[in-house]
Formats: C-alpha cells, sequence, structure tokens
C-alpha cells in the first residue's frame, strides 16, 4: 500500500508556508471530527493541530485514526512550524531538522535537580528520528534552502523567557537547537500507530529573555515555506514511493 503524508502546524499562518510551498492542493478541505480540517496536496495532507503538545497530540491523533479507518494509512508525520533558536547553533530564519524529539519538561523537580521520566521509572521524554530520513532531509536542503542544522528539538509547555531558564535547557540538553511547543505530542501520536515521525522548525526568534519585538516571524514563514518547496519535489516524492 502506498501511504499517504501528513504535515501537522500549531496555527493558521505555519499551514499556509507550509501549503504555498507545496504548490496548489485541493480547494476544499476535508473535515474531521473535532472541527479539524484537512488540506490535500495531491499524497501529502496539511493539518492546523493547535497550539501545545495536548492539543496537537489529540489532532495528529484523530487524523491518523481517520485515514486508517478509511482504508489508508499515513507513511509519514511531519511536526513543521516555527520555533526558537538556541544561540548561536540555529540563527533566526534557519531550519533545524531534528535528530531527536524532547519533551524537556516531561519530568520531576527535585531538591537535586530535574529528573526525566525515564529516570523516575515511567514514560518517555524522548522520540528517535529515522537518520535515513533526516539525511534526505538535509541532503534536499543542501542543494539551494535556507541554511539547518540537525539536532534534537525540544518541546515545552512554556516558552523559555529568560536567560536562566535558556542555560539550563541548554545545559541539560547540549546539543538542542531549537524549542517549540508540538513536537513531542505529534510524536506520541505517531508513534502510537507505528509512524516515523520528524520535526522540521523555521527559527523566529532566540531562547533566552523575551523579546517579542525581535521575533522575526515573516522571515520564518519564508524560510518554512522555501524549505516545503524544496522537499515536495524530493524527499516527500520518495517517502510516498
Ligand atoms: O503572530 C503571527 O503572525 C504568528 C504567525 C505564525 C506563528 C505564530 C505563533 O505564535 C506560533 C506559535 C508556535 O511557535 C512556536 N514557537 C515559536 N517560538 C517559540 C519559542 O521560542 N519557544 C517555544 N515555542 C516557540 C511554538 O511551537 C508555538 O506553537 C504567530
Amino acid at each position: 500500500m502506498v501511504h499517504r503524508i501528513l504535515i501537522v502546524t500549531a496555527v493558521a499562518a505555519e499551514a499556509d508556508s507550509v501549503a504555498a510551498g507545496l504548490g496548489p492542493g485541493a480547494p476544499d478541505p476535508v473535515p474531521l471530527p473535532g472541527g479539524l480540517a484537512l488540506r490535500r496536496h495531491g499524497h501529502v495532507d496539511v493539518l492546523v493541530g493547535g497550539v501545545g503538545p495536548a492539543a496537537v497530540a489529540a489532532a495528529t491523533g484523530t487524523a491518523l485514526a481517520y485515514e486508517s479507518l478509511a482504508g489508508g494509512g499515513y507513511g509519514l508525520v511531519v511536526s513543521a512550524g516555527i520555533a526558537g533558536g538556541f544561540q548561536p547553533a540555529a540563527p533566526l530564519g534557519s531550519v533545524v531538522v531534528s535528530s531527536a524529539i524532547v519533551a524537556a519538561d516531561l519530568g520531576a523537580e527535585t531538591p537535586d535537580g530535574y529528573l526525566a521520566v525515564e529516570e523516575l521509572g515511567f514514560g518517555r521524554s524522548v522520540h528517535p528520528v529515522p537518520e535515513a530520513l533526516t539525511g534526505r532531509i538535509t541532503a534536499a536542503l543542501a542543494a539551494g534552502g535556507p541554511s539547518h542544522v540537525l539536532a534534537p528539538v525540544l518541546t515545552v509547555s512554556t516558552v523559555t523567557g529568560t536567560a536562566p531558564r535558556a542555560a539550563e535547557l541548554a545545559e541539560r540538553h547540549p546539543e538542542a537547537a531549537a524549542e517549540a511547543m508540538e513536537g513531542f505530542g505529534v510524536a506520541e501520536a505517531a508513534a502510537a500507530h507505528g509512524v516515523p515521525v520528524v520535526e522540521i522548525r523555521a527559527v523566529s526568534n532566540a531562547v533566552g529573555p523575551r523579546d517579542r519585538a525581535a521575533w522575526r516571524i515573516g522571515e520564518a514563514l519564508g524560510a518554512l515555506r522555501h524549505t516545503f518547496e524544496l522537499l515536495g519535489r524530493t524527499v516527500l516524492v520518495e517517502a510516498h514511493a
């Protein structure tokens, strides 16, 4: 069976950029339960799943179940959108491709420091991403795409807004290049259906002291569009074959 590809964003502006990169789609969205709507671009579906890991996990699970019950199935799920970038690894306007998707606040604070759920003896806080997949994505971006880095992407429920919090996350996850709010939720839903997942983020702001005026959302949405222009002609075609 040839599987479809599902791309999930948090908000409509991100989905619009992804869709613009993919090119013309079907005129009418497919309504899903829960007030969700899939925009179809050939074999690629784009879904606005909501902000935060819980909302997006529910939405992604709904889309996966819907497609499965319709007799098809997804072969790849992509969490996409804008993000905060750890400096200097991920400058504004660059793209981060996830080598792993990490729930950075799924754990417990203790007097001796933070413990991830694995250290507490239950649950998981990391979803791996297939290397063969990230290798194809980075190769496609290297051929004229935005500057990019392959690194872990953190999922947080609270946007980092202070230098001490940014330093704490960087110390705990020294390899991480970006933080956003949905990747782990998308990954949990994909894993429940046995579907591989990758997160692709365009950097709109630096992780650190909150300075909304310094966010470069337009630049990041442009990088997101450029990324999916390239992937729509390469990796997303191969992944469908
Ligand atoms: O105001 C706008 O025009 C606009 C356009 C597109 C997206 C937005 C968002 O606010 C998206 C929220 C989404 O962005 C991720 N994000 C971005 N920066 C960070 C960050 O520093 N830390 C965590 N998450 C970040 C996140 O995934 C949000 O869901 C606005």
